[in-house]
């Protein structure tokens, strides 16, 4: 698997990474949301450029013009909940790509809520088969939500090709996806990737629960 780290290099996109961070800002969910729905319009503009392009002709007014458009038949997958706000910006890029929803969450096994589990218990997709898939959660911890939604959503047909995006990867959680996508066909594009987690499973530094962040606590 490649690895893309927008962190490495300088750009807005690490102000907005810095406002969910941020303990005194994070709390404004409208901005929370809306700053990771910035983050996902930038990384599918800076993932566009991966796509397969021919060029085309249109018709203008006054003449035809060649244009190079992307010829990938895109479909946009995320997970409940934290997920929505990254498919929203990643579908203000791709406005005509399918879309493919998968619940999945996280639950302590244990009275100490030190083991974690991930359970998955929807799914609605459209057919993935040929399909340019591009699977987007602003969260990668142990790597196990990823996982399962990947492997839930091939059920519904095999894509042609696979991106992931995430805003905050645990190296943890890098090197779990790494076993799973041996080779340099797959792409993980993260804005950041944090080097630990906590004993309950959250990235550190990270930025606490982006769910919550986005959407409020749940019982
Ligand atoms: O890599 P993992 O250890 O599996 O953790 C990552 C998952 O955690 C978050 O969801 P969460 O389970 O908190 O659900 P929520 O979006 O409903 O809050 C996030 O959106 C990922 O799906
Ligand atoms: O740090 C983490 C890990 C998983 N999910 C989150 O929302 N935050
Ligand atoms: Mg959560």
């Amino acid at each position: 698997m490649k690895v893309i780290n927008f962190a490495e290099a300088n750009s807005v996109l690490n102000q907005y990474v810095a406002e969910i961070r941020d303990v005194a800002v994070q709390g404004d969910r409208m901005r929370f949301r809306r700053n990771i729905e910035r983050i996902g319009e930038i990384m599918a503009y800076e993932m566009s450029k991966e796509l397969t392009y021919s060029i085309k002709r249109v018709q203008t007014p006054l003449g035809v013009a060649p244009v190079s458009t992307p010829d990938d038949e895109v479909v946009i997958a995320t997970v409940f909940r934290a997920g929505l706000p990254l498919h929203t910006g990643f579908l203000n890029v791709f406005d005509r790509a399918g879309n493919a929803f998968v619940s999945a969450y996280r639950y302590y096994k244990d009275k100490e809520c030190r083991t974690v589990d991930v359970h998955i218990e929807y799914i609605a997709t459209p057919d993935l088969s040929k399909k340019t898939l591009l699977i987007v959660d602003p969260m990668l911890a142990t790597g196990e939500s990823m996982e399962l939604a990947w492997k839930a959503l091939i059920t519904k047909g095999m894509p042609a090709k696979l991106q992931i995006a995430c805003v905050i990867a645990s190296r943890q959680g890098v090197e779990h996806l790494e076993k799973l996508f041996p080779g340099d066909e797959v792409t993980l594009w993260c804005a950041a990737i944090d080097p630990e987690m906590n004993e309950h499973s959250y990235i550190v530094p990270g930025l606490g629960d982006a769910g919550d962040l986005a959407f409020g606590e749940k019982i």
